[in-house]
């Protein structure tokens, strides 16, 4: 019994750090999971192919919820291979977790859609739920996985998980990922709570279809909070409608037009790290 699926990463309209609402919008870069079952095994073994050495607990936590819920005690393999570099605030949990979910289904042909034995809302609160598990998330990130999930931008409300609004966007997004990492987990969340009174603003910016200029508060806001510098988003608002931190860091997200973009590219490519061009994308996970 085996199964495929990919699902993209996302960049950052506000971080639900602050006050348990957040907003993201899909890119198109992915992740994708082979998910691989059997009833003669027990265990459920998972491997990350750009880092072996990288905690499999999600992916694992992921097939074993769809087991649990549709499978009679499967056991397997998990696989991922992904372009969305891990905790770099690219929701690269969320792109795992969502692929393997997928693919389990797949695995177990789960049909999955409005008609289906699973909607992909509720496919996407079992990759949540496995997060809050392992603890790779403070909040559930439920912001990051709809909008990998259903694709377009979402507004979320990640301590009821409601989601409180979706959109198609089609924009350019361009994308500087300096050499560090931040994991989700270790983010300091007092700092942001010391906030919420601009993550409500952005809130309402981004509940009003303002979703650049709602980057640029988070941006500036976040930045602080989490201890990066402010100088490359302030640098970059010279050039483009919308730029943030993305998630905990480091990435930071810029969207506007090609052109916009290409100018602000050209001072990001001289920083360390990596410079990605991409899009938006209104295509969320699915089975491969
Ligand atoms: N490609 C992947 N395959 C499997 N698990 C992954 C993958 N990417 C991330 N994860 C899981 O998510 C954790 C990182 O989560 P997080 O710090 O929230 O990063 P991000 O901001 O990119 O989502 C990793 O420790 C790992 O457990
Ligand atoms: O763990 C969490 O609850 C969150 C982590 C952050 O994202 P990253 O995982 O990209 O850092 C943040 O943007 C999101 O709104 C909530």
């Amino acid at each position: 019994m085996d199964g495929q699926a990919a699902a993209p990463g996302a960049g950052t309209v506000l971080n639900a750090l602050a006050t348990g609402v957040g907003s993201a919008f899909a890119i198109d870069i992915e992740t994708r999971a082979t998910v691989s079952l059997s009833s003669d095994v027990e265990s459920i073994d998972g491997e990350i192919a750009e880092d072996l050495t990288a905690d499999t607990r999600l992916i694992e936590a992921c097939v074993r919820a769809v087991v649990d819920r549709f499978g009679d005690g499967e056991g397997g393999t998990v696989r991922t291979d992904s372009d969305v570099p891990m905790a770099a605030g690219l929701k690269s949990s969320s792109a795992a977790a969502n692929a393997t979910i997928l693919a389990t289904c797949d695995a177990l042909s789960v049909s999955v859609g409005s008609t289906g034995e699973l909607t992909h809302t509720e496919a996407c609160l079992l990759g949540v739920n496995a997060a809050r598990d392992v603890g790779v998330t403070i909040t559930g990130a439920f912001d990051d996985a709809s909008a990998s999930m259903l694709g377009g931008v979402t507004v979320t409300d990640n301590t009821e998980d409601e989601l409180r609004a979706r959109e198609t966007v089609d924009w350019d997004v361009l994308v500087w990922t300096p050499p560090e990492r931040a994991y989700s987990a270790d983010a300091d969340v007092d700092r942001c709570q010391n906030i919420a009174p601009t993550a409500r603003l952005v809130e309402e910016l981004a509940l009003d279809g303002r979703y650049k200029d709602a980057m640029n508060v988070n941006g500036l806001a976040f930045s602080a909070a989490l201890g990066f510098p402010t100088e490359p988003t302030v640098d970059a608002m010279a050039h483009v409608d919308g730029v943030s931190l993305s998630g905990t860091g480091p990435s930071i997200v810029a969207v506007g037009d090609e052109s916009e973009l290409a100018h602000l590219k050209s001072q990001w490519d001289e920083q360390d790290g990596t410079v990605i061009e991409t899009t938006t994308r209104t295509m969320g996970a699915h089975i491969l």
